[in-house]
């Protein structure tokens, strides 16, 4: 098994990669690649950890030798918001990014698992799609969003307030990962809420991003937290790759357009990527309603995406 990482020098990357370092399977290749000069450091640095995962680094010209033979490939790379900013304005910098990071994994690794953290997430999974399309090798089985961090949050957040361990609450979260198109279902938990609890909770996870920025001050966003969300997801994305049918993650996949072409599921994780997209469920009257209401937002979001790739 080889994983790559795609920004492996940056906030998210490195924490990511220092949790995949200890955490992969036995024999595991981990392939760090970024455009800053200190990526070969973090990689010997993370070497010095006595685990059987092998850790690489990529400097800036190498990114084919990091990519190829790559079985999943996760991408951090790009610029991080700043207070003020929505997740939006990152699209003049992070589209390019991606679509010049995809175009390599279609030449080098098209077989892999993609798994998106650049932002704008809602847009960015979209142009990787084009670019994939334009290569001839997308599979949509195999490309990701990643959307785990709205799940730890929400699993976090109402923990918090039931004082449970959050280990022991699950709570799917769809739609996609901005705004209003971040959408706990709360009426999944098995717990109960007043609809004050509902309102505060769901608006807390949606502004979650926002908290950190801002309590970041102008030094980036969540970082420690979305590398925890993101060697989560890859780790269900190992296992399954492995061979257990069982894992089932929320995340932003090509779905049959029902809401929008692609939309946050509960999805079973198998050999192939996704093996079953897994219906969210009956919603409750204020879920219904918060859905309807972000529905062209998150279908604009993807139009732009789309349209990026000529
Ligand atoms: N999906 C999600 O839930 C979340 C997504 N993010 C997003 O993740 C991205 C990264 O955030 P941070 O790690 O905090 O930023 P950062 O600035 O700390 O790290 C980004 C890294 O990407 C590298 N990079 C830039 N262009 C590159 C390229 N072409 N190829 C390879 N590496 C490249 C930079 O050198 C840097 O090391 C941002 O777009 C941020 O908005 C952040 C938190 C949560
Ligand atoms: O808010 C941001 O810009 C980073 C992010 O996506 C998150 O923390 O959910």
């Amino acid at each position: 098994m080889k994983v790559a990482v795609l920004g492996a020098a940056g906030g998210i990357g490195q924490a990511l990669s220092l949790l995949l370092k200890t955490q992969l399977p036995v024999g595991t290749e981990l392939a760090l690649y970024d455009v800053a000069p200190v990526v070969p450091g973090v990689a010997v640095d993370l070497s010095h950890i006595p685990t059987a995962v092998s850790v690489k680094g990529y400097g800036k010209d190498d990114l084919a030798s990091a990519l190829v033979g790559s079985d999943i490939v996760l991408i951090p790379a790009g610029v991080p918001r700043k207070p003020g900013m929505d997740r939006s304005d990152l699209f003049n910098i992070n589209a390019g990014i991606v679509a010049n990071l995809i175009e390599a994994i279609a030449d080098n690794c098209p077989t892999a698992c993609i798994g998106i953290i650049t932002n704008p997430v809602n847009t960015t999974v979209a142009i990787a799609k084009k670019v994939l399309e334009k290569k001839g090798v997308y599979n949509k089985n195999k490309l990701f969003g990643v959307t785990t961090l709205d799940v730890i949050r929400a699993e976090t957040f109402v923990a918090e307030i039931h004082g449970k361990n959050p280990a022991e609450v699950t709570v799917p979260v769809i739609g996609g990962h901005s705004g209003t198109t971040i959408l706990p279902l709360l009426s999944q938990t098995g717990l109960s809420f007043t609809d004050e609890q509902i309102e505060a909770l769901t608006k807390r996870i949606q502004n979650a991003g926002t908290e950190v920025v801002e309590a970041k001050a102008g030094g980036g966003s969540a970082t420690l937290s979305m590398g925890q969300a993101a060697a989560r997801f890859c780790l269900s994305l190992v296992k399954a790759l492995q061979g257990d049918n069982s894992v089932v993650e929320c995340t932003y996949v090509e779905t049959d357009g029902n809401d929008a072409l692609f939309f946050a599921h509960p999805v079973r994780l198998g050999a192939n990527g996704v093996e079953e997209i897994l219906s969210y469920g009956e919603l409750s009257a204020y879920e219904e309603k918060a859905k309807a209401d972000m529905l062209d937002g998150l279908k604009n979001d993807i139009q732009i995406g789309l349209d990026f790739v000529k």
